[in-house]
């Protein structure tokens, strides 16, 4: 199956040459749900709903800002390592390409769905244009869970996912990069499966990729630094010093590893971690180095002797200055949002915060440095990846991480200022701003025809 929408929107960009197999329309209401729980589509549309109205949009500006430019929904058939075979769907949404082309990660869990990658997309959109990168936003999601399948049988889903998606995808259309579930080996088989297909090597349509294949120094652990610079920025405007503040991180993956070890770094005592299995805790900090190799010997959190086993929803609740949710969506909601004790959250993940939970978070005076602020640390040294492999001239460690510095303290004190001035959370000023720019691309570059 491939079905392809696409947005009758503004500018030039020709629509991708794919044959539409179900031309109707996505839903262009902005307030439509078209499924009976709330979700993160939900809570992404009424963030763009606030700064629509803060910013005093008209409906049709509102309309098109809440709708994809494109979707691609693709059968990706797997045979397996036994011969049978299994047919997985994958998703690749792109939001926005006003401000340049599309850019966002590729995440392989059994949870995907096209809802969450449409949500993903948008907020994508949003976080390139308050760190203020040159592109759009776009999201992939293949439903599948990678931790059932042998190394070549992921290989084999990557490669055939990424010739469905082959027509959307490029270094001037839309580049992927890692999330959930993939890492820096999926961005090689995307990469040498692009480059096949159109005869030549194309380093600059993914980015995350590995260093000998034109990868970034730094990108690895971008996400992560972004992550915790925020967090000390966060801990130094309430008046907390970061030798003195504990925190608790929820998820152990690419993001979650580096910023709980980062984190130590800057003297921040990480009392507790979590993956999907368990969590531990030990007060005073964990020893994060000493984890990193349980973890890398066992594949789980569960059984370090450096710290006692707690539940892991129970982590989200801890007596911790700042609390860093780095796995999944939803998992601070109306539940437990009141017991929260963490007086400031750093969203290391995408849409770690319902909506109603932002607003009890809000009401109790937490600080919530938003996801588009927090975990932009990984797109931006994706751009200069990006930019270095267009120029085939790469850069030091230490410049990518100075650069990368510079744009997080260059974000953070716009959406300060925009949130004291307006009196806004700082999601709803990083929101507002972020909307403004893009809002701004689309007036400038007009309608066509
Ligand atoms: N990678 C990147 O550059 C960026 C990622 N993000 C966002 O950060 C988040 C994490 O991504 P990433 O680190 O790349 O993904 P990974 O797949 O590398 O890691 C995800 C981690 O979350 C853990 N996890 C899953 N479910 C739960 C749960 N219910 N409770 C606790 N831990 C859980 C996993 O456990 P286990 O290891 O046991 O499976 C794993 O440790 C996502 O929201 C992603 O969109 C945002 C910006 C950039
Ligand atoms: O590095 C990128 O291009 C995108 C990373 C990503 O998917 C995200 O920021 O959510």
């Amino acid at each position: 199956m491939t079905t392809l929408v696409t947005q009758a929107g503004s500018g030039d960009d020709a629509a991708a040459p794919v044959a539409p197999s179900d031309p109707s329309p996505a839903d262009a209401s902005p307030s439509a749900v078209d499924h009976p729980t709330l979700g993160p589509l939900d809570d992404a549309r009424a963030q763009l709903a606030f700064a629509v109205d803060h910013l005093g949009l008209d409906d049709g500006m509102h309309r098109l800002l809440a709708t994809p430019r494109r979707e691609l929904t693709v059968s990706v058939p797997l045979r397996r390592d036994d011969g049978s075979t299994t047919l997985f769907l994958g998703h690749r949404v792109q939001h926005n390409f006003s401000r340049g082309p599309a850019k966002g990660g590729l995440r392989f869990s059994p949870n995907v769905d096209l809802d969450e990658v449409r949500a993903l997309a948008m907020w994508m959109t949003w976080k390139c244009a308050l760190v203020d990168v040159p592109y759009g936003g776009a999201k992939g999601g293949i439903a599948i869970d990678p931790r059932a399948h042998s190394q070549a049988e992921l290989e084999r889903v990557t490669r055939r996912y990424t010739s469905e998606i082959m027509p959307l995808i490029g270094p001037e259309q839309d580049i992927p990069a890692p999330d959930i579930g993939t890492d820096e080996r999926t961005m090689a088989w995307m990469m040498d499966t692009y480059s096949v297909n159109v005869g030549h090597t194309v380093p600059g349509v993914v980015t995350g990729k590995p260093l000998s294949l034109g990868g970034s120094l730094g990108r690895a652990s971008a996400t992560s630094r972004g992550v915790a610079h925020a967090a000390v920025l966060a801990m130094r405007h309430r008046g907390l010093d970061p030798d003195a503040s504990t925190a608790a991180v929820q998820g152990f993956g690419k993001v979650g590893r580096d910023a709980a070890r980062l984190l130590a770094e800057a003297g921040v005592k990480v009392e507790a971690i979590s993956d999907v299995d368990g969590a531990v805790h030990r007060a005073g900090g964990i020893d994060v180095a000493g984890l990193i190799e349980h973890v890398d010997a066992t594949g789980s959190v569960r059984g370090f002797e450096g710290g006692e086993e707690i539940d892991g929803a129970a982590l989200l609740e801890l007596d911790v200055d700042t609390l860093v949710p780095a796995a999944i969506e939803g998992v601070i909601t109306e539940a437990n949002a009141a017991r929260v004790s963490a007086r400031i959250v750093v969203e290391g993940a995408n849409g770690p915060t319902t909506e109603a939970a932002d607003a009890i978070l809000r009401e109790r005076d937490v600080l919530v440095v938003p996801d588009i602020l927090a975990n932009a640390g990984g797109v931006i040294v994706s751009y200069f990846e990006w930019v270095q492999a267009n120029q085939a001239y790469w850069w030091s460690e230490r410049e990518v991480n100075d650069k990368l510095a510079e744009r997080m303290t260059k974000a953070w004190e716009a959406v300060l200022l925009q949130a004291t001035r307006h009196g806004q959370s700082m999601r709803e000023a990083a929101t507002c701003l972020a909307v403004a720019r893009v809002t701004e691309a689309h007036q400038l570059r007009g309608l066509y025809p």
